[in-house]
Protein backbone atom coordinates (compact mmCIF):
# COMPACT_ATOMS: atom_id res chain seq x y z
CA UNK A 1 0.00 0.00 0.00
CA UNK A 2 1.34 2.91 -0.89
CA UNK A 3 1.43 6.14 1.48
CA UNK A 4 -0.66 8.92 0.48
CA UNK A 5 1.89 11.58 2.53
CA UNK A 6 5.13 10.88 2.93
CA UNK A 7 6.38 9.37 6.74
CA UNK A 8 8.84 11.93 7.93
CA UNK A 9 10.82 9.00 8.99
CA UNK A 10 10.03 6.39 6.40
CA UNK A 11 9.87 7.93 3.18
CA UNK A 12 8.50 5.26 0.93
CA UNK A 13 7.20 1.24 1.93
CA UNK A 14 9.75 -1.20 2.02
CA UNK A 15 9.97 -4.79 2.29
CA UNK A 16 12.43 -5.91 4.99
CA UNK A 17 13.36 -9.36 5.24
CA UNK A 18 15.07 -11.52 8.07
CA UNK A 19 17.20 -14.80 7.16
CA UNK A 20 17.43 -17.18 9.44
CA UNK A 21 20.30 -18.88 8.33
CA UNK A 22 21.16 -22.41 9.23
CA UNK A 23 24.93 -21.54 10.08
CA UNK A 24 28.20 -24.64 10.49
CA UNK A 25 31.27 -24.60 11.12
CA UNK A 26 32.68 -24.55 7.61
CA UNK A 27 33.23 -20.51 7.04
CA UNK A 28 33.14 -20.49 3.33
CA UNK A 29 30.12 -22.75 3.33
CA UNK A 30 28.32 -20.50 5.63
CA UNK A 31 29.30 -17.35 3.38
CA UNK A 32 28.35 -19.02 0.31
CA UNK A 33 24.82 -20.25 2.10
CA UNK A 34 24.22 -16.34 2.58
CA UNK A 35 24.64 -15.64 -0.57
CA UNK A 36 22.24 -17.91 -1.82
CA UNK A 37 19.83 -16.69 1.10
CA UNK A 38 20.39 -13.25 0.47
CA UNK A 39 19.72 -13.74 -3.38
CA UNK A 40 16.43 -15.46 -2.49
CA UNK A 41 15.48 -12.49 0.10
CA UNK A 42 15.73 -9.84 -2.90
CA UNK A 43 14.21 -11.84 -5.24
CA UNK A 44 10.94 -11.67 -2.86
CA UNK A 45 11.23 -8.10 -3.48
CA UNK A 46 13.02 -7.26 -0.46
CA UNK A 47 15.25 -3.71 -0.26
CA UNK A 48 16.64 -4.10 3.34
CA UNK A 49 17.82 -8.15 4.22
CA UNK A 50 19.02 -8.62 7.65
CA UNK A 51 21.13 -11.77 8.85
CA UNK A 52 21.74 -13.13 12.13
CA UNK A 53 24.54 -12.53 14.79
CA UNK A 54 28.12 -14.92 14.14
CA UNK A 55 26.12 -15.63 10.44
CA UNK A 56 29.78 -16.55 9.50
CA UNK A 57 30.62 -18.96 12.07
CA UNK A 58 29.06 -21.05 15.23
CA UNK A 59 28.22 -19.31 18.11
CA UNK A 60 30.80 -19.60 21.26
CA UNK A 61 33.77 -17.74 22.98
CA UNK A 62 35.54 -20.97 21.42
CA UNK A 63 35.46 -20.10 18.04
CA UNK A 64 35.35 -16.00 18.24
CA UNK A 65 39.19 -15.85 17.86
CA UNK A 66 39.54 -18.90 15.21
CA UNK A 67 37.04 -16.93 13.01
CA UNK A 68 37.81 -13.63 13.75
CA UNK A 69 38.78 -11.58 10.96
CA UNK A 70 40.56 -7.63 10.67
CA UNK A 71 38.42 -4.98 9.37
CA UNK A 72 41.14 -2.47 9.55
CA UNK A 73 42.46 -1.37 7.16
CA UNK A 74 39.40 -0.45 5.34
CA UNK A 75 38.94 -1.92 3.02
CA UNK A 76 40.53 -5.10 4.56
CA UNK A 77 41.68 -7.31 1.10
CA UNK A 78 39.74 -10.27 0.58
CA UNK A 79 42.54 -12.59 2.27
CA UNK A 80 41.88 -10.64 5.29
CA UNK A 81 38.23 -10.18 5.43
CA UNK A 82 36.45 -12.89 3.31
CA UNK A 83 32.76 -12.12 5.07
CA UNK A 84 33.28 -8.60 4.54
CA UNK A 85 34.14 -9.01 0.70
CA UNK A 86 31.10 -11.53 0.81
CA UNK A 87 28.69 -9.14 2.15
CA UNK A 88 29.38 -6.40 -0.14
CA UNK A 89 29.11 -8.63 -3.09
CA UNK A 90 25.81 -9.85 -1.26
CA UNK A 91 24.05 -6.28 -1.32
CA UNK A 92 25.70 -5.16 -4.86
CA UNK A 93 25.32 -8.22 -6.68
CA UNK A 94 20.95 -7.82 -5.48
CA UNK A 95 20.88 -3.66 -5.20
CA UNK A 96 19.93 -4.37 -1.54
CA UNK A 97 20.88 -2.99 2.06
CA UNK A 98 22.67 -5.18 3.82
CA UNK A 99 22.39 -5.56 7.35
CA UNK A 100 25.49 -8.41 7.43
CA UNK A 101 24.66 -9.76 11.03
CA UNK A 102 27.23 -10.14 13.23
CA UNK A 103 31.19 -11.44 12.84
CA UNK A 104 33.62 -11.97 15.27
CA UNK A 105 36.12 -9.10 14.56
CA UNK A 106 39.76 -9.05 15.14
CA UNK A 107 41.25 -5.62 15.98
CA UNK A 108 44.87 -5.65 16.42
CA UNK A 109 46.69 -2.47 17.86
CA UNK A 110 49.78 -0.99 19.01
CA UNK A 111 50.76 -1.14 22.28
CA UNK A 112 53.24 0.69 24.46
CA UNK A 113 54.58 -1.87 27.33
CA UNK A 114 54.79 -0.96 31.14
CA UNK A 115 58.46 0.20 31.10
CA UNK A 116 57.40 2.93 28.35
CA UNK A 117 59.53 1.81 25.13
CA UNK A 118 58.86 -1.71 24.01
CA UNK A 119 56.32 -2.13 21.89
CA UNK A 120 53.98 -5.11 21.39
CA UNK A 121 50.79 -5.75 19.83
CA UNK A 122 46.92 -6.41 22.02
CA UNK A 123 44.33 -8.67 20.33
CA UNK A 124 40.63 -7.46 20.91
CA UNK A 125 37.88 -8.97 20.05
CA UNK A 126 34.65 -7.43 19.05
CA UNK A 127 31.06 -9.20 17.74
CA UNK A 128 30.53 -6.58 15.10
CA UNK A 129 27.85 -5.79 12.51
CA UNK A 130 28.51 -4.52 9.13
CA UNK A 131 25.85 -3.09 6.88
CA UNK A 132 26.26 -2.51 3.09
CA UNK A 133 24.94 -0.14 0.77
CA UNK A 134 22.87 -1.70 -2.49
CA UNK A 135 26.45 -0.70 -4.84
CA UNK A 136 28.11 -2.88 -2.11
CA UNK A 137 29.61 0.27 -0.04
CA UNK A 138 30.47 -0.07 4.19
CA UNK A 139 27.79 2.45 5.46
CA UNK A 140 28.41 1.64 9.08
CA UNK A 141 29.79 -1.17 11.77
CA UNK A 142 28.22 -1.89 14.96
CA UNK A 143 30.43 -3.70 17.87
CA UNK A 144 27.99 -4.79 19.93
CA UNK A 145 27.57 -2.52 23.03
CA UNK A 146 26.37 -5.28 25.92
CA UNK A 147 28.31 -7.96 26.00
CA UNK A 148 26.26 -11.14 26.70
CA UNK A 149 27.38 -12.26 29.95
CA UNK A 150 24.73 -13.94 31.86
CA UNK A 151 24.35 -17.38 34.81
CA UNK A 152 20.93 -18.40 35.39
CA UNK A 153 21.38 -21.72 37.46
CA UNK A 154 19.70 -24.95 35.72
CA UNK A 155 19.42 -22.57 32.36
CA UNK A 156 22.50 -21.18 30.86
CA UNK A 157 25.52 -19.68 31.50
CA UNK A 158 27.80 -17.85 29.09
CA UNK A 159 30.35 -14.93 29.44
CA UNK A 160 31.41 -13.07 25.97
CA UNK A 161 33.45 -10.52 28.11
CA UNK A 162 35.93 -13.60 28.53
CA UNK A 163 36.86 -12.89 25.07
CA UNK A 164 34.86 -10.07 23.43
CA UNK A 165 35.44 -6.57 24.69
CA UNK A 166 32.53 -4.46 24.32
CA UNK A 167 31.92 -2.01 21.53
CA UNK A 168 31.33 1.95 22.94
CA UNK A 169 28.62 3.79 20.22
CA UNK A 170 25.30 3.42 19.07
CA UNK A 171 24.44 2.44 15.40
CA UNK A 172 22.05 5.31 13.49
CA UNK A 173 22.39 4.30 9.68
CA UNK A 174 21.26 6.76 7.04
CA UNK A 175 19.05 4.19 3.91
CA UNK A 176 18.64 7.76 2.14
CA UNK A 177 15.37 6.23 -0.34
CA UNK A 178 13.87 5.34 3.15
CA UNK A 179 15.00 6.81 6.39
CA UNK A 180 17.25 5.78 9.34
CA UNK A 181 17.61 2.77 10.90
CA UNK A 182 19.65 1.49 14.31
CA UNK A 183 21.52 -1.30 14.32
CA UNK A 184 22.48 -3.28 17.66
CA UNK A 185 23.40 -6.75 18.63
CA UNK A 186 21.06 -9.08 20.53
CA UNK A 187 21.98 -8.96 24.36
CA UNK A 188 21.55 -4.77 23.16
CA UNK A 189 17.89 -5.68 22.74
CA UNK A 190 17.67 -5.89 26.98
CA UNK A 191 18.80 -2.09 27.30
CA UNK A 192 15.97 0.35 26.49
CA UNK A 193 18.08 3.37 26.42
CA UNK A 194 19.78 2.71 23.59
CA UNK A 195 16.56 1.95 21.16
CA UNK A 196 15.28 5.11 22.87
CA UNK A 197 17.75 6.87 22.46
CA UNK A 198 17.90 5.57 18.50
CA UNK A 199 14.69 6.01 17.95
CA UNK A 200 14.56 9.72 19.32
CA UNK A 201 17.29 10.95 16.36
CA UNK A 202 14.28 9.53 14.19
CA UNK A 203 14.84 5.90 13.38
CA UNK A 204 11.66 4.26 11.22
CA UNK A 205 12.96 0.51 12.38
CA UNK A 206 15.49 -1.15 15.08
CA UNK A 207 17.63 -3.86 13.77
CA UNK A 208 18.64 -6.67 15.88
CA UNK A 209 21.00 -9.58 14.66
CA UNK A 210 20.66 -12.06 17.56
CA UNK A 211 20.71 -15.63 18.80
CA UNK A 212 18.79 -15.94 22.11
CA UNK A 213 19.12 -19.25 23.29
CA UNK A 214 16.25 -22.14 24.46
CA UNK A 215 16.22 -20.98 28.52
CA UNK A 216 15.55 -16.63 27.74
CA UNK A 217 14.08 -17.25 24.18
CA UNK A 218 10.78 -18.35 24.94
CA UNK A 219 10.15 -15.88 27.65
CA UNK A 220 12.24 -12.82 26.60
CA UNK A 221 12.74 -12.46 22.51
CA UNK A 222 9.63 -11.47 21.66
CA UNK A 223 8.51 -9.72 24.47
CA UNK A 224 11.62 -7.29 24.13
CA UNK A 225 10.86 -7.22 20.10
CA UNK A 226 7.28 -5.89 21.13
CA UNK A 227 8.64 -3.93 24.34
CA UNK A 228 11.24 -2.05 22.15
CA UNK A 229 8.67 -1.51 19.45
CA UNK A 230 6.03 -0.52 21.98
CA UNK A 231 8.03 2.13 23.69
CA UNK A 232 9.15 3.61 20.61
CA UNK A 233 6.32 3.12 18.03
CA UNK A 234 8.71 1.99 15.35
CA UNK A 235 9.41 -0.92 13.61
CA UNK A 236 11.56 -3.45 15.38
CA UNK A 237 13.40 -6.97 13.42
CA UNK A 238 14.53 -9.59 14.95
CA UNK A 239 17.09 -11.99 13.14
CA UNK A 240 18.15 -15.31 14.62
CA UNK A 241 20.17 -18.31 13.26
CA UNK A 242 18.30 -21.72 12.71
CA UNK A 243 18.32 -23.66 15.71
CA UNK A 244 21.21 -26.74 15.43
CA UNK A 245 20.66 -29.13 17.86
CA UNK A 246 24.37 -30.55 17.17
CA UNK A 247 26.01 -27.40 17.67
CA UNK A 248 27.25 -26.39 21.62
CA UNK A 249 24.65 -23.29 21.69
CA UNK A 250 21.42 -23.81 20.71
CA UNK A 251 19.54 -20.72 19.04
CA UNK A 252 16.24 -20.02 19.62
CA UNK A 253 15.21 -19.20 15.76
CA UNK A 254 11.98 -17.10 15.47
CA UNK A 255 13.35 -14.42 13.98
CA UNK A 256 10.18 -11.85 13.95
CA UNK A 257 9.21 -8.37 12.35
CA UNK A 258 7.05 -6.34 15.09
CA UNK A 259 4.87 -2.95 14.01
CA UNK A 260 4.76 -0.22 15.80
CA UNK A 261 1.69 -0.86 17.65
CA UNK A 262 4.02 -3.84 18.87
CA UNK A 263 1.87 -6.56 16.45
CA UNK A 264 3.89 -9.38 16.04
CA UNK A 265 3.95 -9.16 11.74
CA UNK A 266 5.95 -12.22 11.14
CA UNK A 267 7.44 -14.98 12.99
CA UNK A 268 9.48 -17.98 11.88
CA UNK A 269 9.68 -21.17 13.93
CA UNK A 270 13.38 -22.45 15.09
CA UNK A 271 14.29 -23.94 10.91
CA UNK A 272 16.20 -22.03 7.99
CA UNK A 273 13.54 -19.45 6.32
CA UNK A 274 13.19 -16.07 5.62
CA UNK A 275 10.26 -14.46 6.90
CA UNK A 276 9.22 -10.64 5.31
CA UNK A 277 7.21 -7.67 5.88
CA UNK A 278 6.60 -4.58 4.57
CA UNK A 279 6.83 -1.37 6.44
CA UNK A 280 5.08 1.68 6.06
CA UNK A 281 5.24 4.64 7.63
CA UNK A 282 1.80 5.33 7.60
CA UNK A 283 1.54 2.81 10.24
CA UNK A 284 4.25 4.42 12.45
CA UNK A 285 2.39 7.97 11.73
CA UNK A 286 -0.40 6.33 12.63
CA UNK A 287 0.94 4.67 16.42
CA UNK A 288 1.87 7.77 17.15
CA UNK A 289 -1.90 10.10 16.32
CA UNK A 290 -3.47 7.17 18.07
CA UNK A 291 -1.04 6.90 21.46
CA UNK A 292 0.76 10.90 21.06
CA UNK A 293 3.46 9.67 23.44
CA UNK A 294 6.03 12.12 21.92
CA UNK A 295 3.97 15.05 23.42
CA UNK A 296 3.09 13.59 26.95
CA UNK A 297 6.97 12.73 27.76
CA UNK A 298 7.65 14.48 31.20
CA UNK A 299 11.16 15.81 30.87
CA UNK A 300 10.62 17.95 33.82
CA UNK A 301 9.79 14.70 35.95
CA UNK A 302 12.56 12.64 34.15
CA UNK A 303 15.55 13.15 31.88
CA UNK A 304 15.31 12.74 28.15
CA UNK A 305 17.97 10.15 27.46
CA UNK A 306 18.58 11.25 23.98
CA UNK A 307 19.55 14.61 24.61
CA UNK A 308 22.94 13.26 26.99
CA UNK A 309 25.81 12.22 26.46
CA UNK A 310 25.28 9.33 24.12
CA UNK A 311 28.01 8.25 21.45
CA UNK A 312 26.49 7.37 18.21
CA UNK A 313 27.78 7.80 14.56
CA UNK A 314 25.74 8.77 11.84
N1 LIG B 1 23.91 -13.61 21.77
C1 LIG B 1 23.31 -12.99 22.76
O1 LIG B 1 23.59 -11.84 23.06
C2 LIG B 1 22.27 -13.78 23.46
C3 LIG B 1 21.38 -12.94 24.32
C4 LIG B 1 20.39 -13.76 25.06
O2 LIG B 1 20.20 -14.93 24.80
C5 LIG B 1 19.65 -13.10 26.14
O3 LIG B 1 18.93 -13.81 26.85
O4 LIG B 1 19.76 -11.89 26.32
Amino acid sequence: MASSTPSPLLKQPVKLACVQLATGPDKAANLSRAADKVREAASSGAKIVVLPECFNSPYGCAHFPQYAEPLLPSPPSPEQSPSFHALSAMARDNGVYLIGGSIPELYTAPSTAANGKEEEETKTYFNTSLIFSPSGSLLATHRKVHLFDIDIPGGITFKESDVLSPGNKLTVVDLPEYGRISVAICYDVRFPELAMIAARKGCFALVYPGAFNLTTGPLHWRLLGQARAVDNQVYVALCSPARDMSADYHAWGHSMVVDPMAKVLVEAEETETIVTADLDGDMIEAARKGIPLRDQRRFDVYPDVSQGKARYEE
